[in-house]
């Protein structure tokens, strides 16, 4: 029987890439640091993946187990060891932690052994590239025991509460895998589908469902709005969402040689998924962690200064980027963290640290402008 290794038993990992796995015939070994995440699964023989939509339907998995690494890292180095697949959901910031235990999961490998299929599923261009560089650091040695293969994931899935394990999410999921460094023996997952060059998918996905979902989320935020649908309801906030998405879809049918209609139809399904009445969603979730959203690669800078040194408008995405300036939920360790940026550094040094922007580039006098108009607009209070 096949194993797959999985890092991260949150939405992604459980409502998507394990189940993709499970249904591709793989045994899944969760492996997370959520102690009471892990109980819980170790507590059931399978778990519900209700898909909510137009199309509903709810897949059983019934064939995996689940390790803290936590508190067993032995039993998940022995799972990497012995595994055919590793995939990851844990969010960009958080593979330098899991990337030991592969790393140590590599060595215990049998010389003789297959390599390892390594994919990372997250929110970031070439995350399998970052994961393989804290892999590999100081044990090069390794690397002829490991393919490294980039992915693109897509599937909305909210923290809803449901009970125990199982997992709502949305009747729509696309899972992109660059097939080249496969050399023709990619591993067999039929609901993924492997392409020859992800850039053009991963930025399309990047620079569309993310950026126009935390366009949403900010400009909602800031309006008060209690819900991702009800944000999309406003009408200020949708005027926002498709100004920025026909900022990026410029930049994309230019850059990659999109067909302008079929990329129009690719941003209307996204605002339809957004919208899901079956899908309770939230601004402060898709939000979350504005300091990496706002960084140089994201979903509103990336596009942002590409289109800029292209002579493409970057006005609404300017106007995103003050939104989330303004997103100040307590909650949230990196919105905490912004807030005490705004107040603490000036509009040019706040845009270099946050957005990564040089001073001369063409986007950054722009940004300054939004990011000054925040700081304007922030209530003061007593240690500003
Ligand atoms: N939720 C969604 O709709 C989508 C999320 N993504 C991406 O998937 C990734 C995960 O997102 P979600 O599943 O929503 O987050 P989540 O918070 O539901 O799951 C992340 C899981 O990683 C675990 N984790 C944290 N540190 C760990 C470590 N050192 N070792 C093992 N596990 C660890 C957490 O305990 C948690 O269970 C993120 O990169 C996100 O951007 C991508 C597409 C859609
Ligand atoms: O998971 P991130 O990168 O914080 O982004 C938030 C949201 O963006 C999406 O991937 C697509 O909009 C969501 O499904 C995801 O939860």
């Amino acid at each position: 029987m096949s194993t797959a290794v999985h890092f991260g038993a949150g939405n992604i990992g459980r409502g998507f890439i394990g189940l993709v796995l499970h249904e591709a015939g793989y045994d899944v070994v969760f492996v997370d640091v959520n102690a009471e995440l892990i109980r819980e699964l170790q507590s059931v023989d399978s778990y519900e993946v209700r898909e909510v939509g137009a199309h509903p339907r709810t897949h059983v998995v019934d064939r995996f187990r689940a390790v803290d690494s936590r508190e067993d890292e032995a039993e998940a180095i022995a799972a990497v060891a012995a595994a055919d697949i590793v995939t990851c959901a844990v969010g960009p910031n958080v593979l330098k932690f899991i990337a030991p235990v592969i790393r140590e999961g590599l060595r215990a490998r049998p010389d003789d052994a297959a390599p390892l299929v390594v994919m990372a599923c997250e929110n970031a261009i070439g995350a399998t590239d970052t994961l393989a560089g804290f892999v590999l650091e100081g044990a090069g040695e390794l690397a002829s025991r490991a393919v490294f293969a980039n992915t693109a994931v897509d599937r909305i899935i909210p923290a809803v509460d449901v009970q125990g394990v199982d997992v709502v999410v949305e009747d729509f999921f696309e899972w992109s895998i660059d097939r080249r460094p496969f050399h023709g023996h990619e591993p067999v997952i039929p609901a993924a589908h492997f392409v020859d060059d992800l850039g053009p998918y991963i930025e399309r996905k990047l620079f569309t469902v993310n950026t126009g979902h935390a366009t949403a989320a900010y400009h909602g935020y800031r309006a008060g709005e209690p819900s991702i649908a009800a944000a999309l309801a406003n009408p200020a906030v949708r005027a926002e969402v498709e100004a920025a998405l026909g900022e990026t879809s410029a930049l994309l049918v230019e850059k990659y040689g999109f067909d302008a209609a079929e990329h129009a139809a690719y941003v209307a399904r996204a605002l339809e998924r957004f919208e899901n009445p079956d899908l309770p969603d939230t601004p402060v979730r898709i939000g979350r962690q504005p300091l990496r959203k706002l960084s140089r690669h994201e979903r509103f800078i990336g596009p942002a200064a590409e289109a800029a040194e292209r002579g493409l408008a970057t006005d609404a995405l300017t106007r995103a980027v003050g939104a989330a300036l303004a997103f100040d939920a307590p909650e949230d360790p990196e919105a905490v963290e912004l807030q005490g940026l705004l107040s603490s550094l000036d509009a040019a040094e706040l845009t270099t640290k946050v957005t990564g922007l040089t001073p001369e580039h063409p986007l950054t006098e722009r940004v300054e402008e939004v990011v000054r108009a925040a700081q304007a607009a922030r209530p003061a209070s007593d240690e500003d």
